[in-house]
Formats: structure tokens, sequence, C-alpha cells
């Protein structure tokens, strides 16, 4: 089951399109990463799913509830958790959850039960009686995933949750979400590829308004439309012959040396036959020879340009 579906969503600021047929489904229990390059129209995305800004036409459904603007019925399936939280500076995180969780109508034993549960995992129950003003901005985000956490909601949306962060305080945030994936699907916007490496089993790449890369993340990899390999030899001056061939050339590949190393990108159709019979056809006996995974990276780069 898919917890988010949007279908064919447009918004317009003005006479600027910057969700144009917007097309997308996130699958229960997802790491669903949404990328886009900054001015993508991720957090207006997200800000229409939340019914916080009204789409132009299209739709969105929740749990398979509509999510309509001004309305917060579908919300109750979702936690929340912007790109800076704010906070009372003067709580202390026990009673922010308290203050959260009795706005929502969580029940006293369960909302105490749950706080605590959520404190332990975000690792702050230590600071427990440190106020909030005092925490680091690591402190704040792991507060914040706890706070979206708290009514159990099925879909966890986050707007670039580690872009403000070390690598430390990154390398918790990413485990929290890691690990929250048992219990709920998680939406998270980013620009930081390495990100979404890391965690995320799908990824979609939002570029002009829709989606132009989508799918799980081994699938896109096979996707790419170049094949990409390192050949090294015993001398520098085979590698020269390799990366000059007028033959690598004329099919269309890309070859770039480096030592006694060539690193070749062919054209997906032909794939590394063309490569094997051309180092067989001269001779060139490689001491070894790997294929190249391409790189979210360089997928991403190729779906925007
Ligand atoms: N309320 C608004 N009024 C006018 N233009 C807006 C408004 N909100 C967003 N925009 C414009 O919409 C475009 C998309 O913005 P958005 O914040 O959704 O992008 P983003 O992908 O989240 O970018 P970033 O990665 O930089 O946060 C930008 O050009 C932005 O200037």
């Amino acid at each position: 089951m898919n917890v988010l579906e949007i279908d064919q969503l447009c918004k317009s600021f003005g006479d600027h399109p910057v969700i144009d047929g917007l097309n997308l489904s996130v699958p229960e229990h997802a790491v669903f990463g949404l990328m886009g390059q900054n001015g993508a129209g991720k957090t207006t995305t997200m800000r229409m799913v939340l019914g916080l800004l009204k789409p132009d036409s299209g739709t969105i459904s929740v749990c398979g509830e509509r999510a309509v603007y001004g309305e917060t019925a579908a919300n109750r399936h979702i936690g929340y958790l912007p790109d800076v939280p704010e906070f009372y500076a003067y709580m202390r995180p026990l009673e922010y959850l308290r203050l959260c969780g009795e706005i929502t109508g969580m029940r006293p034993d369960r909302l105490r039960a749950r706080s605590e549960e959520l404190l332990q995992a975000a690792g702050l129950w230590e600071a427990r009686r440190r106020r909030i003003g005092g925490f680091s901005r690591g402190m704040k985000q792991r507060l914040g995933i706890a706070q979206a956490l708290l009514n159990e909601p099925r879909l966890l949306i986050c707007d670039e949750p580690t872009s403000a962060l070390d690598p430390i305080g990154r390398k918790d945030i990413l485990g929290l979400l890691s690990a929250a994936r048992g219990s709920t699907t998680v939406l998270l916007s980013t620009h930081i590829l390495s990100d979404v490496e890391r965690i995320c089993d799908r990824v979609a790449v939002l570029h002009q308004g829709r989606i132009v890369l989508e799918g799980a993340l081994g699938d896109i990899r096979r996707r790419g439309t170049q094949d990409g390999y390192r050949v090294e030899f015993a001398d520098d001056g085979t590698a020269e012959a390799l990366a000059a061939c007028e033959e690598l050339r004329s099919a269309g590949a890309q070859a770039e040396r480096s030592g006694s190393a060539v690193t070749v990108k062919l054209p997906a159709e032909s794939g590394g036959q063309l490569l094997i019979d051309l180092l067989s056809k001269r001779q060139w006996a490689p001491v070894k020879l790997e294929r190249l995974e391409p790189s979210l990276e360089s997928l991403f780069l190729e779906a925007v340009q």
C-alpha cells in the first residue's frame, strides 16, 4: 500500500510554475528520499501535503485520505520535522513532549510512556532535565524527531533534516530515521546525496516541477545511461594507447587516463563487450579490470541536465 499518493499536482507562484504535473507514490515502510536542487520545489510539495499551501490543481492522498488545504484531518497520519524546528527555550524535553501530546489529545499514561521511550531512542534521556534553550542544533533536531513520532504517525515527513548539522549530528539523525522505518514511512527531502545513499531505499528526483527519475536505489543505478570501467595496466604506455583509441571514440565512449589506469565510460547499450573485444584484439592485457558502479551524484546530474 502507498502511504502517500500525489497525482498531477500543479502549483505556480505568480507566473512562475514551481510544481508542474507532479506524480509521486511513496510505499509503506520505505525511507524515501526526495531530491532536487535548491528551489526545485521540495518544500512547496511538502507544504501542500501538510495542507498548508493550496495546490492549483491535482490531488494528494495520505493513507487513502484526501489532503485538503486548510484542513487537518489527513495530518493525523503525519509527523512533520521542519528544517529548523522551533521550541520554547525555557522548557525541558519531557515538558515539551507533554505539551505536544496534550494538544493532540493523547491519553496521559500513553503520553508519558511514549515520551520516555522516544527520549531514550533519541539519545536525550540524560539531557531530560536540561532546558531546550541550551541544546545544540543536533539535539534540537533529535527532539524534533521525537516530537514528530509522538503520535505514532504512518508518515514522517522531514524537510532537509541534516542540512545544518556536523558529521556526528548527521550520523545520529540518519540513524534515528533509519530505525524509525520499522514503525513508520519516512519521506525525507534533501540535496545531500550521501545521506540518501546511506539510508534511503527509494529515491525520486524533482526537477522543473516533475519527477524526472524515480525508483529503488539499486534499480536506478542499473538504469544509468553510461557503463563505466576502470582498466589498469602494468605500464603507462598501454594506458595511453587505450585512452587515445579511435575505436572507443567512434563508439561514443569517453576515456580518461591517470597513470597506468584508464576510466572508460561506454554508452549503456554497447555493454562491456566492446571494451573486452578491443583489449583482446590489440592484445592489451590489463592487470585489473573493474566495473564502476555509477555514483548517485552522476545519476542525479544526468537526470537534471
Ligand atoms: N510563498 C512563495 N511565494 C513566491 N515564491 C515562492 C514561495 N514559496 C516558494 N517559492 C518559490 O518556489 C520555488 C521552490 O521553492 P522551494 O522552497 O519549494 O524549493 P526547495 O526545493 O525546497 O529548495 P531548497 O532546497 O533551497 O530548500 C523557489 O523558486 C521559491 O522562490
